[in-house]
């Protein structure tokens, strides 16, 4: 059911003749985790400030928990909890300090603030870690404490910008996993913005994909790819076990086949783009022809592939 929690209007801001943004439309769910994608430059933070109220647009507007965060940036500020890229603690108090230094800053009762802090970094995962300086925290760990920054205040919105940078692998996979269970526990609705494809594949229940100011495409992963891919939208990788020995004329005769866009013979195997999942059908081919079959896949085509055909397809409409 639509419920947007985050409605962008027409959204635009320029500096000077640099559309950063250009005319904007989205709408956010209330609990969707929704990624911003896009590279370097696209317009992502721009975007942001937009919906926090620290830019002030060139035209349209940003509804945020249905407040104009332009005219209302405090309001907004109230319900969203933003965590930029780079967050800063102070490096000699410990977690719990920090913690309870920003709790006392957004204006909560003092006699609360020591079990709040310590309940929302147990939250967080950093129970155990309380009294440990925040100088010692690696990455990871002072991601988790910047969550926990905004979870203290309780926000109905959280924009995350780039929130796995600069952390190792396993501790990228643990802080998704932990966004998407707060995100499900408590009904938060999550906006991150991110330029790496297979971590947003695996916490976004929705992208949205910017290029040079424009949201060019958003959908969930299955309305994307069949968008893009069309006709195309199986893959079906078969291998031999001897080198094929007539390629050629097998491809052409693959090629030939119902729903068979596309062959591509190498020396062990067949790769085959398909309209419909014919899989069944290719290996009774193989087999029919007296082919060892070693292996069958099936591809689905994930966000890196959708993003590098998108730019592909872009490229072809600027050179046409
Ligand atoms: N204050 C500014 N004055 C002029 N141009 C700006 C300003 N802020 C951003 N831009 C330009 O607007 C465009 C979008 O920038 P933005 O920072 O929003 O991109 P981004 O997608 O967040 O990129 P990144 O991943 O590098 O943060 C860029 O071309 C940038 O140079």
């Amino acid at each position: 059911m639509e419920n947007p929690i985050i409605q962008l209007n027409g959204l635009s801001k320029h500096y000077g003749s640099k559309k950063a943004v250009e005319n904007l439309s989205l709408k956010i769910n209330k609990g969707e985790i929704f990624g911003l994608l896009g590279p370097n430059g696209a317009g992502k933070t721009t975007t942001i400030l937009m919906m926090l109220g620290l830019s002030e647009p060139t035209s349209g507007e940003a509804l945020v928990c249905g407040i104009n965060a332009t005219n209302n940036p405090i309001a907004v500020k109230r319900k969203v909890g933003y965590m930029p890229d780079n967050v800063g603690f102070y490096d000699n108090m410990t977690a719990l300090e920090n913690l309870m230094y920003i709790g006392r800053l957004s204006g909560i009762p003092e006699e609360k603030i020591a079990v709040k802090a310590r309940e929302t970094m147990e939250l967080v995962g950093l129970g155990d870690e309380l009294y440990k300086k925040t100088g010692a925290y690696s990455r990871g760990m002072k991601q988790r404490l910047a969550l926990a920054d905004l979870l203290i205040r309780e926000p109905e919105v959280m924009i995350l910008d780039e929130p796995t940078l600069g952390i190792d692998p396993a501790g990228i996979k643990e802080f998704l996993v932990l966004i998407r269970q707060l995100s499900r526990q408590q009904g938060l609705t999550v906006l991150l913005s991110s330029h790496h494809l297979h971590q947003m594949q695996q916490i976004c229940d929705r992208v949205g994909i910017f290029v040079e100011g424009q949201l060019l495409m958003e959908g969930n992963i299955d309305t994307l790819s069949g968008n893009l891919f069309g006709k195309e939208s199986y893959v079906i990788q078969v291998t031999v076990r001897e080198p094929l020995a007539n390629a050629q004329a097998l491809q052409q005769e693959l090629q030939q086949l119902e729903h068979v866009n596309k062959a591509a013979t190498s020396e062990y195997g067949v790769e085959l783009s398909c309209s419909q999942d014919i899989t069944p059908d290719i290996v009774r081919f193989f087999v029919h022809k007296g082919l060892n079959v070693t292996g069958v896949q099936k591809k689905e085509y994930g966000l890196d592939e959708i993003y590098q055909r998108f730019f592909e397809n872009n490229a072809k409409k600027h050179v046409q």
